[in-house]
């Protein structure tokens, strides 16, 4: 068991080692890409390199140090069919998020590290290491960002402050690369946007967090370790996760295999 009371000033402390870790796997992997990897197809037809696997060794190695005792929900894990204990607080990692991204070259993939106390997200941390962009939030206790060279880990004193923005007149919209679907298509119709910009990571959610895109719209499914993260982080900074009923995503459903149903990611809340 953990000795984690889940205090806001407690999560504050842990996401300092929880953003270096984040940091390093993210190193690993865009090394990597650098030195060759290899690919394969998952048992969904997704792909999978050696990169997702040797980072999500090095979390876990590193969680297990960091959170001792308390379970890991991890993607490569899950694909294996090890689950973790999701009962009480657990973390939910993706090594990878945007594995298509990465094996086609563009930068935009991320490490996802977040926590879930009773069935929340009480802190999430993205690193996006192509880009030299590394965020964190505490809900209650404010998100943060670093901005680093690509292939370097970020300064422990470069973090600032970030929230999201009060919506425009004509609002940015984020939405899979890769993943779309009919109701997320009729919803982004209905709306008056600016623009719509089409990424393939959680990196949608940092992008709402620092308040350079207002929402990021998902009819089609997600899975917790795409989620966790990404909703603590814009829940700390300002913004909200809702279904479209405007019902909180539930964390630890284990009887859906940790499916998300839709949802839309506000960096305000919804007019
Ligand atoms: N049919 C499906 N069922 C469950 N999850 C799906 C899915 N299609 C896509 N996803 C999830 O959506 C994520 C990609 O979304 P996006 O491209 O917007 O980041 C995938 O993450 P991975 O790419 O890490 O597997 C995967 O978890
Ligand atoms: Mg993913």
């Amino acid at each position: 068991m953990s000795s984690l009371s889940g205090g806001t000033k407690e999560l504050v402390s842990l996401a300092i080692p929880l953003t270096e870790l984040a940091a390093e796997a993210g190193r690993l992997i865009l090394s990597l890409s650098k030195t060759g990897f290899e690919v394969r197809s998952k048992a969904d037809a997704s792909p999978v390199t050696n990169a997702d696997v040797q980072a999500e060794e090095m979390l876990m190695r590193g969680l297990g140090l960091i959170l001792p005792g308390v379970p890991v929900l991890a993607e490569e894990s899950a694909s294996c069919g090890q689950y973790a204990e999701t009962s009480g607080t657990f973390l939910v990692i993706d090594p990878l998020d945007g594995t298509r991204e990465y094996v086609a070259g563009r930068p935009e993939y991320t490490v996802n590290i977040g926590l879930v106390i009773a069935g929340r997200p009480a802190l999430g941390i993205l690193a996006v290491p192509a880009l030299g962009r590394f965020y964190r939030g505490v809900p209650g206790g404010g998100a943060q960002r670093a901005l680093a060279e690509p292939g370097t880990l970020p300064d422990k004193h470069g973090f600032t402050p970030i929230a999201t923005r009060a919506q425009p007149a004509l609002p940015v919209a984020l939405t899979s690369r890769g993943y779309n679907d009919p109701m997320t298509e009729a919803f982004l119709d209905m709306m008056a946007i600016e623009k719509r910009e089409r990424l393939g990571s959680a990196y949608k959610f940092g992008l709402v967090a620092e308040g350079s895109a207002d929402l990021y719209v998902r009819f089609g499914p997600t899975m917790e370790w795409d989620t966790a993260a990404g909703e603590a982080l814009v829940v700390a900074a300002g913004g909200s996760v809702l279904t479209p009923e405007g019902e909180l995503l539930g964390y630890g459903k284990v009887e859906q295999d940790f499916r998300n149903g839709p949802f839309v990611v506000w960096g305000q809340p919804p007019r």
